[in-house]
């Protein structure tokens, strides 16, 4: 039995640290929350409140004890990352320099590049997919699709004795999975996670969808781009929560359009703002995960010798749409007119 009085510290209560920090706080003794501006300030004031997708009236809210450098926590236990891969290098140094000793780590970015950064400074690392949606409504106020999954793994197998650790204080709280598969898991989810360059492009859940097929075809496509590109590395795959599979997503490129078009509204219905769409669209900023996710599967499909005209135009486009303030969406046509230039490379 894992003691409920281990010292665990979560930095980044934006979405998924927020979410995490909320349904772990009740269970377990000791969760700090360490965030900064005007997130950290209301969490201080009022605790985190969460809401189930569509249930913003029957939202919680739970007092949590925050902190506001990791150092006012001596011998911290458990030290969990949920920012952005944009800002992993600079809170890897900081954490690093703050706290002695080898804490466990456990990293929750979407994409593998957290792989690159966390072993240059700390040993114990548990990695986690997260095989949820939530978003920041307002400052420590999140929305959330669902309570999990989250799938928890290492890539060093003598960590068995700290990823059980973790996975006991994770399952006290919200749906939990373990893998000893773990590269199955991150590049299945990042397969997923291609669409967010194309929702966040075109705006969607912001601007109406002008023309469904077309939004079709490219989301499916860069799915299937992505199954091929994971196929090619060879790593085999994993279900995510509810996220389409592989049969799933291969069906819906092969099969005549009619037969798939009523499934496709009904899916497109419940996608929800992607982590991607709330720096760019929800939050007006100019950083993005876009070369952790997308920039990283075009050098797979490069280093295997796919060809990827979806994904390959999109990564540019957004590359060019991103950084301009405003942001403005562009249409699916505008969007399928540079992919067909692509296709003609
Ligand atoms: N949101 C989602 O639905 C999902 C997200 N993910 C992944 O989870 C990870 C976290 O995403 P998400 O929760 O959406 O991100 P958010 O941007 O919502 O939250 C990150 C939080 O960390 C804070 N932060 C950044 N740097 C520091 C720092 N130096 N010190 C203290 N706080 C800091 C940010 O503050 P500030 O705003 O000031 O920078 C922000 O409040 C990402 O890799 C994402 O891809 C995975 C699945 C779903
Ligand atoms: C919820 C999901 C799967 C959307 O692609 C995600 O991981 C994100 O928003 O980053």
């Amino acid at each position: 039995m894992i003691s409920k009085d281990k010292k665990i510290v979560i930095v980044g209560a934006g979405a998924i640290g927020g979410t995490l920090g909320a349904w772990l706080t009740p269970q377990n003794e000791n969760v700090y929350m360490l965030d900064r501006g005007e997130v950290a300030e209301r969490i201080r004031e009022s605790g985190i409140t969460v809401f189930a997708e569509g249930r913003r009236e029957h939202a919680e809210t739970i007092p949590v004890k925050t902190i506001t450098d990791i150092s006012e926590i001596p011998n911290v236990d458990i030290i969990i990352l949920a920012v952005k891969n944009y800002s992993l290098d600079q809170v890897a140094t900081h954490v690093r320099n703050q706290v002695e000793g080898e804490p466990i780590i456990v990293a929750l970015q979407n994409g593998v590049e957290n792989q690159e950064i966390l072993p240059k400074y700390f040993k114990n690392i548990i990695y986690g997919v997260v095989g949820y949606n939530a978003w920041l409504e307002e400052p420590a106020t999140i929305g959330y699709q669902s309570k999990g999954p989250y799938i928890l793994g290492t890539l060093h197998p003598e960590l068995t004795t700290e990823l059980a650790e973790v996975e006991a204080i994770f399952k006290r709280g919200v749906e939990t999975i373990v893998t000893d598969h773990f590269q199955d898991a991150a590049y299945s989810k990042m397969i997923i996670n291609l669409t967010n360059s194309f929702t966040t492009l075109v705006g969607h859940k912001y601007r109406e969808i002008t023309d469904f097929l077309i939004f079709k075809k490219i989301l499916t496509n860069l799915l299937y781009e992505g199954v091929q590109i994971v196929k090619a590395t060879g790593y085999k795959e994993c279900k995510i929560g509810d996220m389409p599979s592989w049969f799933t997503i291969t069906s819906i490129v092969k099969l005549p359009q009619f037969v798939t078009n009523g499934a496709f509204r009904k899916n497109l219905a419940k996608m929800v703002l992607s982590s991607m769409g709330q720096d760019i669209i929800q939050r007006q900023g100019t950083e993005s995960e876009l070369d952790s996710l997308n920039g990283y599967f075009i050098k797979l499909a490069d280093q295997a010798g796919l060809a990827v005209p979806y994904n390959r135009a999109i990564y540019q486009l957004c590359k060019e749409q991103f950084s301009k303030t405003p942001f403005k969406p562009l249409t699916e046509r505008e969007v399928w007119e540079r992919i067909r230039l692509e296709m003609e490379k």
